[in-house]
C-alpha cells in the first residue's frame, strides 16, 4: 500500500497538488492550435479539459440536479431500478442510470474531440468518426454519487480506487468538489498524485487503454482515481467505446520498450463465421515502421492468423468487441538461456453482460488456434465481469 499522508486528502490549497491540463476549445477555428493542444496533453497525460462543447450549462446543470434527486430517494426506491445483467440501472454503493437522450450529446462532444485526435496521431480527420468506429458506439454513461466520506489511502479507501479507463476516451463533468486525482507516473515510488481542478461549464476528457495502444503507447491512458475529503460529490461520466463489432489487432512493440515511432494505420473489411452466423467486422490494424505493411496482418480462413514480426511472433494483441465482449489476447515470447516459450494470455471481459458464451468459447478457441498453440505455450483465460472494470 502506498505511503501517503492526509495532505493528499486536504483541499488542495497548494498548486503544487495539481495538475495543469491544456484546455480545448471546440468552438476554435484555429483547429491548428487545437491539435497541437491536444497532442500536448496525451503525450503528456491523457488528461485534458474541452469547452464550449455545445451543451448548454443549463442542460448540465439539470443533470445534476435530477442526479442528486435520485441519489437523495430512499434506499427502496433506488432499489426499485437496480441495475440489470447488462449493467443499466442503480448499483449500490455506486450509482448509475443510462440515459439514451443524453448520451447523444454526449456523442457529439466524442466525435468533435476524436476528429482532433485524428489529426494530432497525423491520420484523416474522421479516422475515428466514421460509420465503423463511432457508428454505433458502445458507450456507457454514469451518474456517480461520492457520499461524503473521506477516503484514507493508507487504510486503502477511496472514492475510486487507482484505475484507468478502457475504450477510446472518457469525458467527464463534475460539480465543484474536488476528489479527481492523476499519476502520470505509475512506476514512480512513491507515485505522485496531483488533484484535477474542476472547471465549471467544462469535461474532463481522459483518453482510455484502447487509444493508447492504437497509438503505440504514445498517448497516455493515465491512472486517476477519486478521494472523498467528507463532502459529498457528484460527476457524470460518459466513456465511449466503438460500434458493436470490432477486432483491432495491434503489432504493437512491447510496452515496456514505449517505442516512439507513430503506428499507420490499414482498414479493411473482414467477415468472420462464428456460432451465430457469419458477422462483418471493421478490421484495424496498426503496423510499425519496420513492419512490411499488409506481412503485419495474414487474415486466413474465418480468422485472422499470426502477426508477424521480423520472423516469429513477437507481441500480438487482439481486441475484440463482439456485442458485449472485449478480447484481449497477447502472445509474447520469452527466451531465457536455453529455453524458448511464449506466453498467450487471454482476458475476457464481459462489459455487458455475457448473453452468448458459445461465442465466447469460439472467439478464444480461434485466437489459440490462430497462432497455433504449442505445450510451449502457457494460456490464460481471464474471464471478469464488467463491474470489476467499470469501477
Ligand atoms: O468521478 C470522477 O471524478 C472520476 C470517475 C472515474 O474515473 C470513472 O468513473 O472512471
Ligand atoms: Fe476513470
Amino acid at each position: 500500500m502506498e505511503n501517503l499522508t492526509n495532505e493528499a486528502l486536504e483541499a488542495p490549497g497548494d498548486s503544487k497538488n495539481f495538475s495543469v491540463l491544456n484546455c480545448i476549445d471546440l468552438s476554435s477555428p484555429d483547429i491548428l492550435n487545437s491539435v497541437s493542444l491536444l497532442k500536448q496533453a496525451c503525450l503528456d497525460s491523457g488528461f485534458f479539459y474541452v469547452i464550449n462543447h455545445g451543451i448548454s450549462q443549463e442542460f448540465m446543470d439539470e443533470v445534476f440536479y435530477q442526479s442528486k434527486s435520485f441519489f437523495d430517494l430512499p434506499l427502496s426506491e433506488k432499489m426499485k431500478v437496480l441495475r440489470n445483467k447488462k449493467h443499466r440501472g442503480y448499483t449500490p454503493p455506486f450509482d448509475e442510470h443510462l440515459d439514451p437522450v443524453n448520451q447523444i450529446h454526449g456523442f457529439e462532444v466524442a466525435r468533435a474531440i476524436s476528429r482532433i485526435i485524428a489529426l494530432a496521431l497525423n491520420l484523416e480527420v474522421d479516422f475515428f468518426d466514421r460509420q465503423e468506429m463511432l457508428g454505433k458506439p458502445i458507450a456507457n454513461l454514469r451518474l456517480l454519487h461520492y457520499e461524503g466520506r473521506v477516503s484514507n489511502p493508507m487504510k486503502g479507501t477511496y472514492g475510486a480506487g487507482a484505475h484507468s479507463d478502457f475504450g477510446l476516451i472518457t469525458l467527464l463533468a463534475t460539480d465543484d468538489v474536488f476528489g479527481l486525482q492523476i499519476c502520470k507516473d505509475k512506476d514512480a515510488k512513491p507515485q505522485k498524485w496531483e488533484f484535477v481542478a474542476p472547471l465549471k461549464g467544462a469535461f474532463i476528457v481522459n483518453l482510455g487503454d484502447m487509444l493508447e495502444r492504437w497509438s503505440n503507447c504514445i498517448f497516455r491512458s493515465t491512472l486517476h482515481r477519486v478521494l472523498g475529503n467528507g463532502q459529498e460529490r457528484y460527476s457524470v461520466r460518459l466513456r465511449t467505446l466503438w460500434s458493436l463489432i470490432m477486432i483491432v489487432l495491434l503489432n504493437a512493440c512491447p510496452p515496456a520498450s514505449r517505442k516512439r515511432t507513430l503506428p499507420s494505420f490499414l482498414l479493411s473489411n473482414v467477415k468472420l463465421t462464428c456460432s451465430s452466423g457469419t458477422r462483418k467486422l471493421a478490421f484495424f490494424s496498426s503496423h510499425t515502421k519496420n513492419d512490411t505493411p499488409n506481412s503485419v496482418v495474414n487474415i486466413t480462413g474465418i480468422f485472422a492468423s499470426s502477426v508477424e514480426h521480423k520472423g516469429s511472433v513477437r507481441l500480438m494483441e487482439v481486441i475484440v468487441m463482439q456485442g458485449s465482449l472485449l478480447v484481449h489476447y497477447c502472445c509474447e515470447e520469452w527466451s531465457i538461456t536455453g529455453m524458448k516459450g511464449s506466453i498467450l494470455l487471454v482476458s475476457v471481459w464481459c462489459l455487458e453482460g455475457l448473453t452468448d458464451l458459445s461465442d465466447l468459447i469460439f472467439l478464444v478457441f480461434a485466437f489459440v488456434l490462430s497462432v497455433g498453440f504449442s505445450p510451449t505455450r502457457r494460456l490464460e483465460l481471464v474471464i471478469a465481469p464488467s463491474s470489476s472494470l467499470l469501477m
